[in-house]
C-alpha cells in the first residue's frame, strides 16, 4: 500500500495537467492572450514538479532531485506572476521576475552543494515563492479601483497560498543545519494538506477571473456601437443612469446634448455609404477629442448621437455644445482625397437639480434638436425650463 502522500501527488499531477490544458485552450480561444499562455506554462511546470516528486526514487542523487524540484517550482511561480502582470498591464519587467527566481535558485544551490544547510536549502526557495505570490496578490487587487468579486477571490487565494508556503518554509528553516524528524513530519503535513487545498483554490479562482474577464468583454461588446466605438443605445442608457445617480451626490452640473449630422442622406448620396460611414467615424473621433474622458457619448441610431457631460458650472456645460458645433463646421472630413463639409445640429437640456429620468431628458433634448433642424440647421438650441 502506497503512502497517502503519493495519492495526493497523483491528484496534483493530474489537476496540473488539466489546468495547463484548460489555460492552453483559453489562450487559443481568447484571441491568443499571452497571459493565458503563461498560466498554461506555469501549470505545465507544476506538472513536472509533481512528477519529479512521484519519481523521486528513480534519482541516483537526492540533491539532483531536489534542485530539479526547486527549479520547476520557482519557474511555475515566476511564469504565473508574469502572466498576472501581463493581464493587468503591470510594469514589472519579466527580467526582474526571472532575476528573483535565479537568485533564489543560486542560494538553494549554494546551501545544497557548497555549504550544505538543510533548513536554508529547504526554505529559501519557498520564501522567494512567497515573495512572488504576494506580488501577484497585490497586482491582481491593484488592477482597478473597484475590483470584481473574482479578482478579490483570486488575490485572496494567492495570499492564502503564500501564507501556507510561508508556514512550510518556516518549519523547514527551524530544523537548522541537520534534519529534525519531528519537524520534517510537521512540514510534510502542511505540504500535503493546506498547500494542495490552497493550490487548487487559487487555480479555480484564476479560471473564474478569466471567465469574468470574458463576460465583461461580452457585456462591453453588447453595449458598444461597432462602427464608431461609442456606446450604443443600451450602453448609453445603462451608463447614463449610473452616472446620474452618482451626480446627485456631487455639486456638478450636467447637460444632455442630442446632436445629429445635417443632411446626412445627401452625404451618403454624393459619397456613397462608405463615405457616410467615414464621416460618422471621423466626426465621433473629433468629438471624443474635444470632450472629457468621463463624458459619455452614445449613438442612438443612424446619424443621431447623445452626450452626457458634467462641468463645475452650467455655463461651462452649455458652452461645450456651441464649441462642438463650431468645430464640426470648421473641420472638413477627408475621404478618398476629397473633402466633405459637414455641419450638425444640437439640442441641449440641463439636468442638474432636475429630478427627471434620462428617457425624459432625451425626449426634451430631442425636441430642442428638432427646433434646431427646423430653424435652419447648424445650430444649438437649449431646452427652455418653462417648456418642461
Ligand atoms: N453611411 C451610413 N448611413 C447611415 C447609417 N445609418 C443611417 N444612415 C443613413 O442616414 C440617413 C439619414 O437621413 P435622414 O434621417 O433623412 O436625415 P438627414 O438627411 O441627415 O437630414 P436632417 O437630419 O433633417 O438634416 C439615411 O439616408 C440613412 O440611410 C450608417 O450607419 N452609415
Amino acid at each position: 500500500m502506497e503512502s497517502p502522500f503519493t495519492y495526493i501527488l497523483i491528484t496534483l499531477f493530474f489537476s496540473s495537467i488539466l489546468l495547463s490544458i484548460i489555460f492552453f485552450m483559453t489562450w487559443q480561444t481568447m484571441g491568443k492572450q499571452k497571459y493565458a499562455l503563461m498560466f498554461s506554462l506555469s501549470f505545465l511546470a507544476s506538472t513536472v514538479l509533481w512528477a519529479n516528486s512521484l519519481f523521486k526514487s528513480l534519482f541516483l542523487s537526492h540533491e539532483l532531485y531536489w534542485m530539479i524540484g526547486c527549479s520547476v517550482s520557482m519557474l511555475s511561480v515566476v511564469l504565473g506572476t508574469w502572466g498576472h502582470c501581463l493581464r493587468t498591464n503591470t510594469k514589472i519587467h519579466p527580467a526582474t521576475l526571472l532575476g528573483i527566481g535565479v537568485f533564489g535558485m543560486m542560494l538553494t544551490y549554494y546551501f545544497t552543494y557548497i555549504s550544505p544547510h538543510l533548513g536554508l536549502r529547504m526554505s529559501l526557495y519557498l520564501y522567494v515563492d512567497v515573495l512572488l505570490l504576494m506580488i501577484t496578490s497585490v497586482v491582481i487587487i491593484k488592477h482597478r479601483t473597484k475590483s470584481r468579486p473574482a479578482e478579490i477571490g483570486a488575490s485572496l487565494m494567492h495570499f492564502i497560498f503564500a501564507m501556507c508556503i510561508l508556514v512550510a518554509a518556516s518549519i523547514a528553516l527551524s530544523q537548522g543545519k541537520e534534519m529534525d524528524v519531528e519537524l520534517i513530519k510537521l512540514y510534510a503535513i502542511v505540504n500535503f494538506t493546506a498547500l494542495p487545498a490552497a493550490y487548487v483554490g487559487m487555480s479555480v479562482f484564476v479560471i473564474y477571473m478569466l471567465a469574468s474577464d470574458l463576460a465583461e468583454e461580452m457585456k462591453l461588446l453588447a453595449m458598444t456601437d461597432p462602427l464608431t466605438d461609442c456606446f450604443n443605445r443600451r450602453g448609453f442608457y445603462s451608463h447614463a443612469k449610473q452616472k446620474l445617480l452618482e451626480l446627485q451626490k456631487q455639486p456638478q452640473h450636467a447637460c444632455l446634448i442630442y446632436w445629429d449630422i445635417d443632411k446626412f442622406k445627401a452625404i451618403n448620396d454624393q459619397f456613397g455609404h462608405a463615405g457616410g460611414d467615414q464621416v460618422l467615424i471621423s466626426i465621433t473621433q473629433l468629438i471624443k477629442q474635444h470632450i472629457k474622458k468621463d463624458d459619455l457619448i452614445g449613438r442612438m441610431g443612424g446619424e443621431e448621437f447623445v452626450i452626457l457631460i458634467e462641468r463645475s458650472n452650467y455655463q461651462e456645460a452649455i458652452n461645450v455644445a456651441e464649441r462642438l458645433r463650431a468645430m464640426i463646421n470648421q473641420t472638413p472630413i477627408v475621404y478618398c482625397g476629397q473633402q466633405i463639409s459637414v455641419t450638425a445640429s444640437f439640442g441641449v437640456v440641463e439636468l442638474s437639480n432636475q429630478d427627471i429620468p434620462i428617457e425624459q431628458a432625451i425626449d426634451l433634448a430631442d425636441s430642442a434638436l428638432y427646433q434646431a433642424k427646423s430653424s435652419g440647421r447648424n445650430k444649438v438650441v437649449f431646452s427652455e425650463l418653462s417648456s418642461r
